[in-house]
């Protein structure tokens, strides 16, 4: 479980106070707000990219506030995916249990299951310069899953994608959250998205009703 605890954040003239919320274990959770209300800030500090002037952060009931972002054990998909040029898709599906020294064994059987589950099999000796945007996606989602993190945090991970693409990968992720019992939380924009993959919808606004978003 992910709880959020009265975190009060500081960025030039941008100010979010008393920030509270929980993510249940095994469930996702979307935040929405307007944009420039602090989705991603709040995302950041929570992944450990940005400091909280106050508040707690606790993840399956460790506090993670002062933790360095590798310490967190949570895993973050931007937009962009930010894959590794100079990684095939294997190796970015090894990335992380790579450096969690899994052992060799234990690598490709995940590699394996992920590039089965996101359908990427026949994929995983490319760079991301020759996959399309979909393919990218599922690289990224793969990727962030590989080592089973305490928290997968999408950051409007989904969008920009044409509609098919879009409906296809929410369904893939979603059998994933559930089938891996995955905690997640998801920064979007669309209504629809939030409701289709989230147990709760967060609107940033509730959060601090006495300040203008
Ligand atoms: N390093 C920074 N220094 C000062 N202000 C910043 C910094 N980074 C972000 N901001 C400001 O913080 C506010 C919140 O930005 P943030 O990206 O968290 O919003 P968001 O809700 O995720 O927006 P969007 O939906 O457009 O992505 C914005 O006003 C932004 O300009």
């Amino acid at each position: 479980m992910l709880s959020i605890e009265s975190i009060s954040i500081e960025s030039g003239q941008f100010k979010l106070k008393d920030i509270s919320f929980t993510v249940e274990s095994g469930t996702c959770t979307s935040l929405m707000g307007p944009s420039g209300s602090g989705k991603t800030t709040i995302m950041e500090a929570i992944c450990g990219l940005r400091k909280i002037t106050s508040g707690t952060i606790l993840l399956n009931n460790q506090d993670i506030t002062h933790l360095r972002p590798s310490e967190r054990k949570l895993s973050i998909v931007p937009q962009d995916n930010a894959l590794f040029p100079h990684l095939t898709v294997r190796e970015h599906l090894a990335f992380g249990p790579s450096i969690q020294k899994w052992n060799q064994s234990e690598i490709d059987q995940r590699i394996n299951h992920l590039a089965e589950g996101m359908s990427i099999s026949h994929l995983l000796d490319r760079y991301p310069s020759n996959l399309s945007g979909g393919e990218a996606k599922r690289v990224a989602l793969g990727r962030a899953l590989a080592t089973r993190p305490a928290l997968l945090c999408l950051d409007e991970a989904l969008t920009g994608l044409d509609d098919d693409t879009h409906d296809e990968i929410l369904s893939l992720l979603k059998d994933s959250i559930q089938n891996e019992g995955i905690t997640a939380l998801h920064i979007t924009h669309s209504m629809k998205e939030a409701t289709q993959l989230s147990d709760k919808v967060i609107k940033l606004g509730d959060l601090q009703p006495n300040q203008a978003p």
